[in-house]
């Protein structure tokens, strides 16, 4: 590299949310948070719904613990917040890993700060992917309402390793304008914000939804709501015996959900490489992020995620 702050990208979407991946294998990046608002930028920047920092765990504070795992997926949402899980995101990265070589095709394992996930890529550069997302936690607060347009709707809390308020209405259209943050209360219950889904059901188990995503705005597609929304309809329904198949239809696409008899979700979704290149970075990229800067995270322990004990945890997926 002849300009030390040029470093590669790999963009690309599932569903049409879209993610800059940023190859950062040995933790040389200084990711801060207004690089990160600059990068995601649809005007000044490369335009994307979040940054996916791809890392290995070893070179990580972050994941260094994670040893079921090779690569780390150090997400951020636009307004440079850090985030737990990203459904879409994970899809994506997974692919690039895979089309790249840096992981064989078929099963492979990555860390999230949600716990350890395993994904299936099929060998074919094109195919979907398939994340075990581990089983959703319902056990939150009760009392949840979101308002939007004028109007209050009742929620259902939903932790998917990132925290979610699902709201059920005849339509989704009934949500208007989600330009405008759509408000969760009680506040308490989601202390570090919620990710918000609008969801109207079109068939027994087929599901129709808008997602105003935490730190981004409303998007096209996302994949940890499209769980949400899926464990939220089931929400009063014993584990069936057999696998139950979803379909999801969002703005950008349609995800795959099935929840198997353990109540564990599988997401199956579109993962698609559209652009290679490199990007100025405002930061040199040659010096490593201090051990005691990425701590935050790293502090809150195994098996914790952003609201509570969410059930498809790091310490649930190193043991099994
Ligand atoms: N688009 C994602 C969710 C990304 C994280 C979210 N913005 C948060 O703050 O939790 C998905 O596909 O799951």
């Amino acid at each position: 590299m002849t300009d030390p702050a040029l470093h590669p990208f790999v963009k690309g979407h599932g569903a049409e949310n879209d993610f800059v991946i940023l190859p950062d294998p040995e933790n040389h990046l200084i990711l801060t948070p207004e690089e990160v608002a600059r990068l995601c930028d649809r005007r000044t920047g490369l335009g994307a719904d979040g940054i996916l920092r791809a890392v290995r765990c070893a070179a990580d504070p972050e994941a260094i613990t994670m040893t079921d795992a090779e690569w780390f997926m150090d997400y951020r949402n636009p307004d440079g917040g850090l985030g737990a899980m990203c459904g879409n995101g994970l899809l994506l990265l997974a692919r690039y890993l895979v089309d790249v070589g840096l992981h064989r095709p078929g099963a492979l394992l990555i860390a999230t700060r949600a716990g350890t996930r395993r994904v299936h890529v099929p060998d074919d550069h094109t195919g979907p992917v398939t994340i075990d997302m581990g089983r959703p936690c319902l056990s939150g607060a009760g009392g949840i309402e979101v308002t939007a347009a004028g109007r209050t709707w009742p929620a259902v809390h939903v932790d998917m390793g990132n925290p979610h308020a699902v709201v059920f209405l005849e339509d989704t259209a009934l949500a208007e304008d989600l330009r405008t943050a759509p408000t969760v209360t009680p506040a308490a219950a989601y202390p570090h914000g919620a990710t918000v889904e609008f969801v109207a059901a079109r068939g027994p188990h087929h599901l129709q939804l808008r997602v105003h995503e935490r730190g981004v705005g409303e998007t096209r597609a996302c994949g940890t709501g499209a769980c949400a929304a899926v464990a939220a309809a089931r929400a009063h329904q014993p584990s069936p015996p057999l696998a139950v198949h979803y379909a999801a239809d969002l703005p950008g696409g349609r995800l795959h959900i099935v929840v198997r008899p353990s109540g564990a979700i599988d997401l199956t979704g579109p993962a698609v490489i559209t652009a290679q290149g490199t990007v100025h970075l405002t930061q040199p990229s040659d010096s490593k992020l201090p051990m005691g800067a990425a701590r935050t995270w790293a502090q809150r322990g195994s098996g914790e995620s952003e609201t509570g004990p969410f059930r498809g945890s790091r310490a649930e997926h190193a043991q099994g």
